[in-house]
């Protein structure tokens, strides 16, 4: 038995240097820097939803750990949202497994009991901004980088629940316009919009983040989790009444041609502009 130990050992360092991991997690004294690292652009495929969902559990069931910094580790881009090849001539069965990944992965962030902090330094569209929206405050680097939700721009519909999110975060008539216009904003817009708590230079983005947890942190913790839970478990309910029917209804809608073709424009105008940023 032992002398296996190192054969073992060396087998799960193999396992472990072929198989690159989705999410890092580096665990500090009482919080952890969760970054998503799926290359290139942190689309999130099921793989990737299913291992937020995961790594949020695990730091959940860990007595030392209260709070969490959720990054990425392309500071270009924090996350592109959703795979749009998860949805694009998908298989039946796949596309209702992937939906459901999203619809835990939301839950479990809109609703843990950790404190949560998006520390937010790049690009950050779509299902991208439903995670920094899922935390309790969000730190975004001034300059280039967009959040906001741009489905309407791709001819799809965000959900209600990713609408919800957004009206508790921003309000009603803010929502109505970043919504229907697909609209997406750089920091400093996002903060007079209350989108994002803090725009600071890149390199301030994870100091500040800290910070930010630290003042959630500092609230006696029973009294932070109940309060987070009365701001936010209606919301989630409402989700949680109707997961099949929003299953049903993400599949039935994005298996329509018109979808699919929207879709098939968006994936072609991406690959283009690929394509020339490569030639340059
Ligand atoms: C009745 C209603 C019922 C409810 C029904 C619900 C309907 C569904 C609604 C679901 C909600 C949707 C949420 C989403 O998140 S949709 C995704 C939206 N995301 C985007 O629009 C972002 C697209 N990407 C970009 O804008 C840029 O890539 C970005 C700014 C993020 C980075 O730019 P950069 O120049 O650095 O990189 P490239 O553009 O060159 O991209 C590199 C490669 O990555 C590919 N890519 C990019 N984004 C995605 C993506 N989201 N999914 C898949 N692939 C993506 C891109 O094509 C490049 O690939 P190649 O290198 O292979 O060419």
């Amino acid at each position: 038995m032992l002398r296996c130990l190192p054969t073992f050992r060396a087998r799960a360092a193999r396992a472990m240097s072929t198989t690159p991991s989705l999410v890092q997690i580096e665990k500090k004294d009482n919080y952890a820097i969760v970054r998503l690292s799926r290359a290139p652009v942190n689309s999130l495929n099921m793989e990737l939803l299913q291992a937020i969902d995961e790594a949020v559990q695990s730091l959940e069931q860990d007595k030392n750990i209260k709070g969490m910094i959720l990054s990425s580790t392309n500071p270009k881009i924090f996350s592109a949202g959703l795979d749009i090849t998860e949805m694009y001539q998908p298989k039946t069965k796949r596309l209702r497994e992937f939906w459901r990944a999203f619809q835990n992965t939301y839950l479990r962030l809109y609703t843990t009991p950790l404190a949560t902090v998006a520390a937010i330094e790049g690009h950050s569209p779509a299902g991208g901004c439903l995670l920094a929206m899922c935390c309790d405050s969000r730190v975004m680097s001034l300059g280039g980088p967009l959040i906001g939700l741009n489905e309407t721009k791709l001819g799809i519909v965000a959900p209600f629940w990713m609408r919800d999110v957004m009206v508790n975060t921003i309000g009603h008539r803010e929502t109505e316009k970043m919504l229907g216009l697909g609209l997406q904003v750089n920091a400093l817009r996002g903060k007079e919009i209350g989108l994002i708590d803090e725009a600071v230079p890149v390199e301030q983005v994870h100091s500040v983040a800290e910070k930010l947890l630290l003042e959630w942190l500092s609230i006696p913790s029973s009294a932070r989790k109940l309060t987070k839970a009365m701001m936010r478990d209606e919301t989630a309910q409402k989700l949680r009444s109707r997961l099949d029917e929003d299953r049903s209804n993400f599949v039935d809608f994005c298996e329509t041609d018109k979808v699919q073709s929207a879709l098939a424009g968006y994936l072609a105008a991406l690959k283009k502009k690929a394509e020339a940023k490569a030639a340059k």
